[in-house]
């Protein structure tokens, strides 16, 4: 790896990335940064928390002209907590030269946008709906533009907003520099590419695999009945730092994240039904770490960088392999580890076997966890926190107390109280979730290389299933992602 000295970056630039922490270049930054430098229009593709953002935000920054006031960068992305994102990571990288970023996206109050467009940024990073609201009212232009990135393109794509993204291209000067990034590449996005880049170099950091390594992955296999238990056994055995559940639909997500309240965790959904200002408590809780469970829809599965996200939890198969290669992702970041569970009914068994075969990667089966299992884990916690007591010390204003009971009580009496108070113990407090039928079982796709052949893919409407397939709408299809503003 090179470090970015070596890639001959201005000093300001340096500068901020060693204040983030950024010692080595991952395999993606070396060898995008310096193609975007010499200008060229590119397609990178890598593994999940790998450094995507700066691999584009590092060239976007160097090369933007300070003197010039023009918004000079655009970045598209799919949602709104990814559109934040990146502006955090491009305000960081931009710290000492400067450069103002600002986020731009649905759900917010456009007044406030406007507002804050008068302070000049000179990149926006947008969900495009949004985007194209602003280019009507004129409150933002594109003509200063030179360079445009369209992160997690293949998303932007199943979303539908291609043509959103060819109406704000269009208003960007020809002679611009476009880059498109994601994990996953399907088909289609070439022809994207093809269609929006000149000549595009593609730059593909593929391991073998597309999963990366640091991810543990198993499956279970269960019952759509059982499944909330298996959930909580397997939170009560793990232990989770952070973790996300992910649920299938709108309706599913809130049913989850009450019933495990309801059981003691501390959990919040996040889906686009909700308000923008709810989605964001939610989103600032759960980085903070006020709440250890995120559950999600399919909203949260894309980009969305949190560290000490340790566990992802399928509490509902994925509808394709591309998502399940994203929500897996949301742990294993930046060279740490992370463990992925998918829960999956028999006849989903179908659907599991061509995520293997789509990302090359054989997912190990698990036996379902026992409540034996789910107890052990508890008072492996306890003992663990209770040993960090004895280890932290200052204990004398309770050694007087301790042996006056032990005059009454034998010692293992007394420690297996003191183990009992400290142990959450199993709830098993019943809920009821409303159930989702299985997703039917599909082939492997033939050939690959690609992910799948059309454009559409089984998120439109040749989804297997079809629409009537579940009751509560899929988060894929809502209007939500920023679409409605
Ligand atoms: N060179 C580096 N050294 C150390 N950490 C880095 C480096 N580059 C990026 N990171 C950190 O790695 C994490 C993941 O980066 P990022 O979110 O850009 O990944 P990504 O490839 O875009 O992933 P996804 O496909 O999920 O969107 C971030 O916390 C980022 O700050
Ligand atoms: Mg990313």
């Amino acid at each position: 790896m090179l470090t970015f000295n070596e890639l001959g970056l201005s000093d300001p630039l340096i500068r901020a990335i060693s204040e983030m922490g950024f010692e080595e270049t991952t395999p993606i930054q070396e060898r995008t940064i310096p193609a975007a430098l010499r200008g060229r229009d590119l397609v990178g593709q890598a593994q999940t928390g790998t450094g995507k953002t700066a691999a584009f935000g590092i060239p976007m920054i160097e090369q933007i002209n300070i003197e010039n006031e023009q918004i000079q960068g655009i970045v598209l992305t799919p949602t709104r907590e990814l559109a934040v994102q990146v502006a955090e990571e491009l305000n960081r990288i931009g710290q000492f030269k400067r450069i103002r970023t600002l986020p731009i996206y649905g759900g917010q109050e456009i007044t406030r946008q406007i507002r804050a467009l008068k302070q000049r940024p000179q990149i926006i990073v947008a969900t495009p709906g949004r985007l194209m609201d602003h280019m009507r009212r004129r409150t933002i232009r594109l003509q200063g533009v030179s360079m445009v990135v369209l992160d997690e393109a293949d998303e932007m794509l199943n979303m539908g907003f291609v043509e959103d993204v060819e109406t704000i291209l269009v208003e960007v000067p020809g002679e611009r520099q476009t880059l498109l990034f994601s994990a996953t590449m399907p088909g289609p996005v070439r022809s994207l590419a093809q269609r929006f880049l000149k000549n595009p170099e593609y730059i593909q950091v593929q391991s073998r695999e597309v999963t990366v390594p640091l991810i543990q992955q198993m499956y279970m296999e269960v019952q759509e009945k059982q499944k909330f238990d298996v959930l909580s056994r397997l939170l009560d055995i793990h232990s989770p730092d952070l973790a996300i559940v992910f649920g299938r639909t709108k309706r599913r997500v809130d049913e989850l994240f009450e019933a495990l309240n309801k059981r003691g965790y501390s959990a919040e959904g996040i889906h686009g039904d909700l308000t923008q200002a709810r989605r964001d408590s939610v989103m600032r809780k759960f980085r903070e770490g006020t709440i250890e469970v995120l559950v999600a829809t399919d909203v949260a599965a894309r980009g969305l960088d949190i560290s000490g996200v340790t566990h992802v939890y399928n509490f509902d198969i994925p509808q394709d392999p591309e998502s399940y290669v994203h929500r897996i992702g949301r742990t294993g970041r930046a060279g740490n580890t992370g463990m992925a569970v998918t829960l999956v009914t028999p006849r989903e068994l179908g659907h599991l076997r061509s995520i293997e075969a789509i990302t090359k990667r054989k997912i190990d089966r698990h036996p379902v966890p026992t409540i034996k299992e789910a107890i052990e884990g508890q008072q492996r916690i306890t003992v663990d926190k209770l040993l960090r007591v004895i280890e932290e010390g200052e204990l004398q204003y309770y050694k007087g107390l301790a042996e006056d009971l032990l005059l009454d009580n034998d010692s293992v009496t007394l420690v297996s109280a003191a183990l009992k108070m400290l142990t959450r113990e199993s709830d098993k407090t019943p809920v009821k979730l409303t159930e989702e039928a299985p997703l039917r079982a599909k082939k492997p796709l033939k050939g690959q290389g690609g992910y799948r052949k059309d454009g559409r893919g089984q998120r439109g409407s040749d989804r297997p299933g079809g629409k009537g397939r579940v009751k509560g709408r899929s988060e894929r299809h809502g209007a939500l992602t920023g679409r409605i503003h």
